[in-house]
């Protein structure tokens, strides 16, 4: 059990909080909260490390480091690189990516872009990797596994830093440099909140209208731009990157389009019943990587399906309508669109505070700080904002999936 008075796995969940047994493992203590989740997520990750697996062990974990150093996540990096000298990798690979086999290397530019704007993904770049002269082509079912790992990674990075885990002891733990925080006026309004969603959900439940398509078109529209104009949190400051990440990332300024510059569009709209995760994305993952296809299947029920039907401290409350904006608005930051989704209610469950911290986690971890994760949600408990991460890393990864998937049909048609 974790004591009181000690530093818990966290930098924003007081230790008191932490009621399961992973002592040693902060990012199991904190999943542990919610031990349905914990349990399927273990099990993705010993699938995707330890299992059978196209890549040799000392790959996947090198694979990890190249995804987690994207988003900056110390934890990550540092957990990894012990993990790949344990079992058996080359220490001068550590030193940066130049000494890395040129395999891994070619894997740079569609990790920058899966990280950040994975709407970019097309069949060339699955096509360049396939077919490279030389000798270091990449097989389908290797490039499979490698992608896996890096959604894998970018997400669970978010989960990180969004949550304030910190690196466990024994792994030589670096402070983060403090990113700037933007205020956030909006008072003690907050202490209202949940009151407040409970009564958006009441209303959205009583309502019955229809809306047309036309209308359900142009909401998602708006919401999208809408979302792109959110700041997160330290827009302008220049990213602040640790000594042992930088020779692991290339073009570390490459990052989440920041749409409040001129010019910039928001990514183009994807249709999700166009290409469902259910019909298409799933079915294809289960032809090239069975295992790993069901499992994540079942992850991302776990994590949609969770619920303890409570709202801070109101109980029997059906949450699904709130979950749902969630997991839409994360997905609406890369351009999904579900057709029959009114992202009106977005607008109506969300406030802003919560889209601040939601988009900041999703698109720049690195940027969380203690502030804004005290900000939004002020009478919801510590377990909610863990249960809420949930929601952005399965969102997150399961966007990113769609986009590399499809590529991967479009290159197999
Ligand atoms: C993310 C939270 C608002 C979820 C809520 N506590 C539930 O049990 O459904």
């Amino acid at each position: 059990m974790w004591r009181r008075g000690t530093r818990g796995p966290s930098a924003y969940i007081p230790v008191s909080q932490i009621t399961g047994p992973y002592v040693g493992d902060n990012i199991a203590a904190v999943m542990g909260l919610h031990p349905d989740y914990l349990h399927v997520f273990w099990k993705t990750q010993h699938q995707l490390l330890r299992m059978d697996g196209a890549l040799s062990l000392p790959e996947r974990h090198y694979v990890a480091i190249m995804a987690s150093a994207r988003h900056q996540c110390t934890y990550l990096v540092s957990l990894h690189s012990s993990c790949f000298l344990q079992v058996g990798g080359d220490p001068r690979w550590l030193e940066g990516f130049d000494a890395a086999p040129l395999k891994l290397r070619k894997l740079n530019d569609l990790n920058k872009i899966l990280a950040h704007r994975p709407w970019l993904i097309n069949k060339e770049h699955i096509e360049i990797l396939l077919s490279s002269q030389g000798g270091h082509s990449w097989s389908l079912a290797e490039l499979i596994h490698a992608l896996l790992l890096l959604t894998h990674f970018h997400a669970l990075s978010s989960f990180i830093l969004g949550c304030g885990i910190y690196l466990s002891e024994d792994n030589n733990a670096v402070p983060r440099p403090p990113s700037p925080d933007i205020p956030l006026n909006e008072g003690c309004s907050k202490l209202q909140e949940a009151e407040r969603v409970l009564a958006e959900i009441k209303k959205l439940d009583e309502e019955g209208e229809e809306t047309s398509q036309e209308e359900m078109e142009t909401r998602f529209e708006r919401e999208k731009r809408e979302c792109a104009m959110v700041p997160t949190n330290g827009d302008n400051s220049k990213a602040v990157c640790f000594p042992g990440i930088l020779h692991f990332l290339e073009d570390p300024g490459f990052g989440y389009i920041d749409f409040t510059r001129r010019g910039e569009q928001a990514p183009p709209t994807f249709r999700a019943h166009d290409y469902t995760w259910e019909d298409h994305g799933y079915s294809l993952l289960q032809r090239l990587n069975p295992e790993v296809g069901q499992l994540l299947d079942d992850k991302f029920q776990v994590a949609f399906n969770l619920t303890y039907h409570t709202c801070a401290t109101h109980s029997g409350v059906d949450t699904s309508k709130l979950r749902r904006a969630i997991w839409n608005y994360i997905q609406c930051i890369y351009g999904i669109r579900y057709d029959d989704y009114d992202y009106g209610e977005v607008n109506q469950l969300l406030e802003r505070s919560l889209k601040v911290y939601m988009k900041t986690v999703t698109c720049h971890p690195e940027r969380v700080t203690r502030l804004l994760y005290n900000d939004f949600w002020r009478q919801f408990k510590h377990s909610e904002k863990v249960h809420l991460n949930f929601l952005l890393l399965e969102a997150r990864l399961q966007a990113a999936l769609l986009y590399c998937l499809r590529a991967i049909t479009r290159f197999m048609t």
